[in-house]
């Protein structure tokens, strides 16, 4: 018999103004979608050994980790087999981009999630057809299992300082893979400390004495049988974070590490028998799968905002508190502005991130493809978007998760409400893939760049395009979508001028150019955060923000349940569909391994001696 639904909760969904399910399946898609979607999640979530008896919060840093090694593995197969053969690959991956299917089974990263998420489009993106087709066979049937690793000790940002060598024998056709020093180890790959076998090594390659740049090699560093490191090769686990703690991310050193010429990955650059080194179309070809994962983030953000948005509007329906008016009894806290200023804006974004996400996914596909036929003149675009786009949308949501936290009070700050670990996952995307001041300020390369051509009377690429109107100063502020729009051009328009005005004074004043840009960089971020809509000039249209409040407030729980998330992905003691709030809040404490006993051991080893004055 499922349990009763909390009244509040069924008032809130009674008083919805619009039809839920429509808006699922525009967010899927489709209503086919919906349908493929929730039957994949049916199906996997039916699956034995997923879930925990024990919380994993209540496990031991390694006993987390075997765990969710122990459920990659149930997972993974799960998935395999869920898979609908009658489904295109289209199908297939509509039916997983909106659902966070993994986060029902992992509250903190897979130990897989780097084979997926960067080793095989690693492979496809910088592999040669030869490669491709051997290593995507065993990556795809899990014969191996791989890593991303670019990021050393010293340097994570600055790729081109990375310090790890790859050196060029024409006499034994290897590459000889080096750490030269304590700073050149690889640190953060996730997998790599104890998970995965092979990897993508970012390293700087060097022939006959001569830098060649960072290339991707393919790297075996443990033995596929035993699991062994292999000879010349250093590994372990960075130790516990603030969250992605069953991601395993580990070190590994090279000492003279030897590999066979045809592991260096040869899509763009090629590296012949006798050492003849054939340059790269574009060595920013390199990048790609960075930029790949950009745009993959962003959509991660939507669904991510999207979960802890669901779980606060749901709890701030259901819990009451204080007193609005004498003797009226105590509100719902969703009744309070303050509470719906703090969330709608959340709900409001996700639907914003998934609308861009699917904008920067199509812009992706279309100079991924043309950049296969060697037309390479979107790519500074793209990387500048995808720059933005990851930047804005992973500060937003980290943002707007914590904000989701804090609205729900001391029940926020349980672990059981999930809405920590969510800001955990969430907040780390500010600095993987690119740290988003770094990318913030690649965006501002490309708005300059674009506001010069602009004024020399250059045509500019769409996205930029804003910078050749003249927008005029006195434009006045209008409530209309296209004059909030025209206002946000002006206010950018602005930004990148202003930060340009500012650089060329200080060359004005003796700088050069590379200080000049160090002195301006604080607008410079601040003009690139103009070019996507940002939250902050909504506030001068106050009096329109208060009244759309209003008019949200009885669709707020209607809205998060389009999201559909189910409790098993939402994992949380304040987001069920239910409302059963503290009957679940209960039921978790009570799993905490304290519990099992009323007194615990610690007060007769020393509680009771020290109060007894003996110890
Ligand atoms: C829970 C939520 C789920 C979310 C969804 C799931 C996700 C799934 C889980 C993932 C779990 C973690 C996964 C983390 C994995 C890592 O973190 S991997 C490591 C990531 N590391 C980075 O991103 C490093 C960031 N640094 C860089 O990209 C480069 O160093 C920088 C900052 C772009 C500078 O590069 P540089 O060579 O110094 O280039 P620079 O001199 O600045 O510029 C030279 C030219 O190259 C161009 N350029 C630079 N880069 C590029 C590029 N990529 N493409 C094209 N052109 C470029 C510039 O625009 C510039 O062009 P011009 O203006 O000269 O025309
Ligand atoms: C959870 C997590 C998972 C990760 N997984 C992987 C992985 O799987 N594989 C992998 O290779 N890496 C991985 N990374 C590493 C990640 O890519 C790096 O941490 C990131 O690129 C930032 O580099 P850094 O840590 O060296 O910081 P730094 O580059 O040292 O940056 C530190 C500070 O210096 C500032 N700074 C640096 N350069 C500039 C500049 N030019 N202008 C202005 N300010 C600057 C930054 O803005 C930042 O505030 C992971 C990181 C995290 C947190």
């Amino acid at each position: 018999m499922s349990a009763k639904v909390n009244d509040d909760l069924l008032t809130e969904r009674r008083k919805c103004e619009f039809n839920v399910e429509e808006l699922t399946n525009y967010l899927d898609g489709g209503a086919q979608a919906t349908q493929n979607r929730r039957k994949l999640e049916d199906k996997v979530l039916s699956t034995k050994g997923l879930f925990d008896e024990v919380p994993e919060e209540y496990l031991s840093h390694k006993e987390k980790y075997e765990n969710a090694v122990r459920k990659a593995v149930v997972y993974y197969k799960a998935m395999k087999e869920a898979e609908d053969p009658n489904q295109t690959e289209q199908e297939r991956a509509n039916a997983t981009y909106r659902s966070l299917l993994h986060a029902a089974v992992f509250k903190d990263n897979s130990p897989f999630s780097l084979h997926l998420a960067m080793f095989i489009p690693a492979i496809l993106g910088q592999a040669d057809e030869e490669q491709k087709k051997y290593w995507m066979k065993r990556a795809s049937k899990m014969e191996i299992i791989g890593t991303y690793a670019q990021t050393e000790l010293g340097h994570g940002t600055f790729i081109r300082g990375l310090e790890t060598t790859a050196t060029y024998d024409p006499k034994t056709e290897e590459f000889v893979l080096h750490s030269p020093t304590l700073t050149a180890y690889k640190w953060w790959p996730g997998s790599l400390a104890h998970t995965a076998n092979y990897c993508v090594v970012m390293a700087h390659l060097y022939i006959n004495g001569k830098s060649c740049g960072i290339q991707p090699f393919i790297v075996q560093f443990r033995d596929e049988e035993t699991h062994q490191p292999l000879p010349g090769i250093k590994l372990g686990e960075i130790g516990a974070k603030l969250g992605f703690n069953t991601v395993n991310n580990g070190f590994l050193g090279f000492d003279q590490h030897r590999i066979p010429r045809n592991r260096m990955l040869m899509k763009n650059a090629q590296v012949l028998k006798d050492g003849t080194f054939k340059r790269s179309p574009n060595s920013k070809l390199t990048y790609g799968t960075m930029v790949y994962v950009r745009v993959v983030i962003v959509n991660g953000m939507a669904n991510q905002l999207a979960r802890a948005v669901t779980i606060a509007v749901r709890y701030s329906a259901v819990r009451r508190q204080s007193e609005l008016k004498p003797d009226a009894g105590e509100p719902q806290i969703l009744d309070y502005v303050t509470q719906q200023h703090k969330l709608f804006i959340g709900i409001a974004s996700s639907h914003a991130f998934t609308l861009t996400a699917k904008w920067l996914t199509r812009m992706y596909q279309k100079v991924t493809a043309d950049l296969e036929k060697g037309n390479l003149d979107e790519l500074p675009e793209l990387h500048a978007i995808a720059c933005c786009l990851k930047a804005v949308t992973t500060t937003d949501t980290s943002v707007l998760v914590e904000r989701s936290r804090t609205s729900c009070g001391g029940h926020g700050y349980m672990l059981s409400s999930n809405l920590p670990q969510i800001y955990g996952l969430v907040t780390a995307a500010c600095t993987y893939e690119g740290e988003n001041t770094v990318l913030m300020l690649q965006t501002a390369r490309s708005l300059v760049k674009a506001l010069e051509q602009a004024q020399s009377g250059k045509r500019l690429s769409p996205t930029m395009s804003y910078l050749s109107e003249k927008v005029s100063s006195r434009l006045k502020w209008d409530n209309s979508i296209d004059g909030i729009v025209k206002g946000f051009r002006r206010v950018a328009y602005g930004k990148v001028e202003s930060a340009m005005r500012s650089m060329r004074k200080y060359v004005r004043s003796g700088l050069g150019p590379e200080d000049a840009w160090n002195m301006s960089s604080v607008q410079l971020v601040a003009a690139s955060e103009y070019t996507s809509i940002s939250e902050a000039d909504i506030r001068q249209l106050q009096d329109t923000y208060e009244d759309l409040l209003g008019k949200i407030r009885p669709n707020a729980v209607g809205l998060v349940d389009a999201f559909d998330f189910r409790d098993q992905i939402l994992n949380s003691t304040l987001g069920a569909y239910d409302g059963r709030v503290y009957e679940r809040l209960m039921e978790e404490a009570l799993k905490s391994p304290l519990n099992a006993e009323p007194v615990n051991q610690s007060f007769h080893k020393y509680l009771k001696p020290f109060m007894q004055g003996k110890l």
